[in-house]
């Protein structure tokens, strides 16, 4: 019997994320029995390059076809590759790439081929890690806040907080540190915030032929225009109350918005969009967070970090302030998730997901011996 899928005892596990900006593989070693987090190891990046963005992308959105084959090649053979070369894995968490997320009409779509992986590493892959949580009524994301939870704790973390995510679309967990288990109901409540990064890539690649908005350069010389962010706020998704969540493109409407918009204005007036979503899902902490801790690529970026400074009565700083990895922290989710569903404890709850009942759910991939 594989150790990790033993019921007790810290295991490495190897987690692998590739998120919505599209950027690249991200792998990370955790050490965990499942429940707390014993360290951090080793970490890898693999870029996509542009062929492979242009893959991806074309991917963006659908449900079946070629497009969504040749994406879903595409990522396995990237993490075959970005999974290779790590020694002594007990188990591999491996996300996949989301094309598509509809939690309440088509389901969700990461692609990418857990089992394959698994023979080919010769390790075992836990994969598919959203589908349970949509068959059970949830919004099969977010998932990270379990993960966010351990993290809290290892950090000895005592008073309720945040931790936000600002990847391709912002995620929010509020925690309260004080239960002693995530699915205890009023450990946890998290939910999509709104676009993040995704809508200040698409437009800087299209305007300028540019990946990002690097250090916030163009939102700083730019203003926001409060016609468009009203708009904006008045999308039907901010006043709903979690669970929420989104896919990538939801909001690619935005753009229209800053259509007349010079290169600056535009970019400061979606940067300024993700911060007000950022705000206005701090309103539905059960408490006021005593401080918001943020990974993410959008950590990166002042300018976004100081609008949320301005918005929030609490300090907003990145997640390395207290000794984490905010460029791997997604990636240690899956190896920490990976964990619990090979030990049948649950990845999301009603708090994080709206799923009607605990769930744990993933496929477990075994390689079969040669
Ligand atoms: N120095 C920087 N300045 C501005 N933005 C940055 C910087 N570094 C990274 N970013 C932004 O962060 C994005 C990548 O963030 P990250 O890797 O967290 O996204 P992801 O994990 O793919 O997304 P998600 O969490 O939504 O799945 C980049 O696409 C870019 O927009
Ligand atoms: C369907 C999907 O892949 N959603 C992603 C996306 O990227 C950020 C946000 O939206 C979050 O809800 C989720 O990923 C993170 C890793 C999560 O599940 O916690």
């Amino acid at each position: 019997m594989n150790r990790a899928i033993a019921q007790a005892g810290t295991v490495k596990a190897l987690g692998a994320m590739s998120g919505t900006s599209l950027d690249g593989v991200d792998t990370a070693v955790i050490e965990t029995d499942g429940l707390t987090i014993s360290g951090f190891g080793e970490t890898g990046y693999r870029a996509y390059c542009d062929a492979d963005r242009a893959v991806l992308r074309a991917g963006l959105g659908q449900w079946h076809g070629a497009e969504v084959e040749a994406a879903g090649d595409l990522v396995t053979e990237a993490h075959r590759a970005a999974l290779s070369g790590h020694e002594g894995i007990d188990l591999i968490g491996f996300h996949g790439q989301t094309l598509s997320h509809e939690p309440h009409g088509r389901g969700t779509l990461q692609v990418g081929d857990g089992a394959v992986l698994a023979q080919a590493l010769g390790t075992p892959v836990v994969w598919d890690f959203r589908s349970d949580d949509i068959r059970l009524g949830g919004e099969g994301a977010p998932l990270a806040p379990f993960f966010h939870f351990a993290c809290a704790k290892w950090a000895g973390l005592s008073e309720p907080l945040c931790f936000l995510n600002l990847g391709g679309v912002g995620n929010l967990t509020y925690i309260d540190p004080g239960f002693d288990r995530p699915e205890a109901p009023g450990a946890l409540l998290a939910f999509d915030t709104g676009p993040a990064n995704a809508p200040i890539d698409d437009l800087v690649q299209a305007r300028l032929g540019l990946s990002m908005d690097r250090d916030g350069a163009l939102a700083r010389k730019g203003s926001v225009e409060t016609g468009a962010l009203e708009l904006f706020l008045a999308e039907p998704y901010f006043a709903k109350m979690p669970p929420k969540s989104l896919d990538r493109n939801d909001f690619s409407e935005m753009i229209e918005l800053v259509r007349e918009l010079s290169d600056a204005d535009a970019v400061a007036t979606l940067t300024g969009m993700c911060a007000a979503g950022v705000a206005q899902g701090v309103e539905h902490c059960p408490v006021p967070p005593s401080r918001l801790l943020v990974t993410g690529g959008g950590r990166n970026n002042p300018v976004l970090m100081q609008m949320l400074q301005v918005s929030l009565d609490c300090p907003v700083e990145p997640v390395e302030t207290i000794g984490l990895n905010g460029d791997m922290l997604e990636a240690q989710a899956f190896g920490y998730l990976a964990v619990r569903v090979a030990r049948g404890l649950p990845t999301s709850c009603p708090g994080t997901t709206g799923v009607s009942a605990l769930v744990g759910g993933g496929v477990v991939s075994i390689p079969v011996p040669a």
